[in-house]
């Protein structure tokens, strides 16, 4: 059995191994030669799966290690009934933490209190949901916005307008281009100019749900000095050929790793491959808990002198400090080759590994402070 798999998928041998003998590409130069004779494909967001690659190619699965689909033709894998999956939810614990990573450093440098804030989340699915009961629990003002759930009966959730006007506006939509709501280019120009000068704007979904160059020229226009229009940029438009400019004038710039946490990652390849077993038949043999290794920090402890914001954004740094990828990503400015560094800063990604891998210790602190660190997914104990 030919496995052909995106060479950055982690653990591929230890879980594919056994079933089949396993061929490694570079996710954005597959050809459809190569599929021609697979039995199996293995893709991450980067590979276009479509009539051009697949073409009448015999595969018996094509499976996805990540949440979007947006790169895979369902209705032409359908038609040719070539059964496929993706792995919801797998990486939505490290989207949720690389988010409140960004409002820790945020909060900091325009010294602002997350109780103090309203935050609107667009798309209230797996990450969206999950991120909204965390930031609840940390005392932030909540609001959602997701048309399809509400047509589907979800009550409390708001409309895009009301979710607009909130202080912060983070995004967790599919890519879409049809339908009743599609999301390519939903903040259009419009939309963008009306975002106020104390607003801050997470991407962290598809580049293309954000019009990059009409956010480029609000960032463009607008006075550095007396604004404080922040931008988090995850994604973005023509991935790995973003634009310089844009780069430059966000304050948090990454190379679309926000669900890049180990943890994550790993989850995605063990949910592809029991999707793959329940396919073919196969005993399901392996688990990611086997393969993976000790975390780097396992434990940190807080005393009652412990100041609750304090305590709070050093905990997450420590886990996860966006603005070290940020760095990493900004420097690319100095380079010509922006496209292919992209690309190298995804492929070698330092290992992250989410929150739930640190106990932390608190001694006699009050119940709140105990609580915020339980919401965010830390383990805790006295
Ligand atoms: N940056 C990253 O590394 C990273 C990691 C994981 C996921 N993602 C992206 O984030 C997206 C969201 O992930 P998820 O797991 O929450 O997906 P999900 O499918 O669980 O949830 C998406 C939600 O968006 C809603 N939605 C669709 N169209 C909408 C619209 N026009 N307005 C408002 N809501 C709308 C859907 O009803 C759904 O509830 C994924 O599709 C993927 O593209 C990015
Ligand atoms: O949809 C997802 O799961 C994420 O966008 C995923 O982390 C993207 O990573 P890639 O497949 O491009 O390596």
């Amino acid at each position: 059995m030919k496995i052909l798999a995106d060479e950055n998928i982690p653990l591929v041998h230890s879980f594919f191994g056994s079933i089949g003998d396993i061929q490694q590409f570079s996710g954005r130069e597959l050809t459809a030669r190569e599929v021609q004779d697979a039995d199996i494909l293995l893709v991450r967001s980067v590979t276009r799966v479509d009539e051009t690659l697949i073409g009448d190619a015999p595969l018996k699965f094509v499976g996805s290690t990540t949440i979007g689909l947006d790169h895979v033709d369902t209705e032409f894998l359908d038609a040719r009934r070539i059964p496929y999956a993706n792995a919801p939810a797998c990486n939505s614990d490290s989207v949720v933490e690389y988010v409140i990573s960004a409002l820790s450093f945020l909060s900091e440098f325009d010294d602002f209190k997350l109780e103090d804030k309203s935050i609107g989340i667009v798309g209230y699915g797996n990450v969206g949901s999950r991120l909204a009961k965390v930031l609840a629990k940390l005392g932030m003002n909540v609001k959602a916005n997701d048309p399809i759930l509400a047509d589907a009966g979800e009550k409390d959730l708001c409309s895009l307008e009301e979710v607009m006007q909130c202080d912060i506006i983070s995004l967790h939509v599919p890519l879409t281009h049809d339908g009743p709501y599609p999301t390519y280019h939903l903040f259009d120009e419009p939309r963008i100019a009306a975002l106020r000068d104390n607003q801050i704007l997470i991407n962290t979904c598809r580049g293309g749900v954000i019009d990059n160059q009409a956010l480029r020229r609000k960032l463009e226009a607008q006075n550095a000095q007396k604004s404080r229009f922040r931008v988090v940029l995850d994604v973005w438009e023509h991935e790995p050929n973003v634009d310089r400019a844009l780069l430059e004038l966000v304050s948090i710039a990454t190379p679309h790793i926000a669900g890049y946490s180990y943890d994550g990652k790993a989850r995605g390849t063990d949910m592809i491959y029991q999707a793959l077993c329940r396919t073919l038949g196969l005993p399901v043999r392996h688990k990611a808990a086997q393969f993976l290794s000790e975390p780097p920090l396992s434990k940190l402890a807080f005393t009652s002198q412990a100041d609750s914001r304090w305590a709070l954004n050093t905990a997450i740094q420590a886990c996860y400090d966006v603005r070290m990828d940020s760095w990493r990503m900004k420097a690319l400015l100095q380079r010509e080759t922006l496209g292919s560094g992209f690309d190298a800063l995804r492929r070698n990604y330092p290992v992250r590994r989410e929150f739930f891998n640190v106990k932390v210790q608190l001694k006699n602190v009050d119940s709140d402070l105990f609580n915020k660190f339980r919401a965010l997914g830390f383990k805790t104990k006295n």
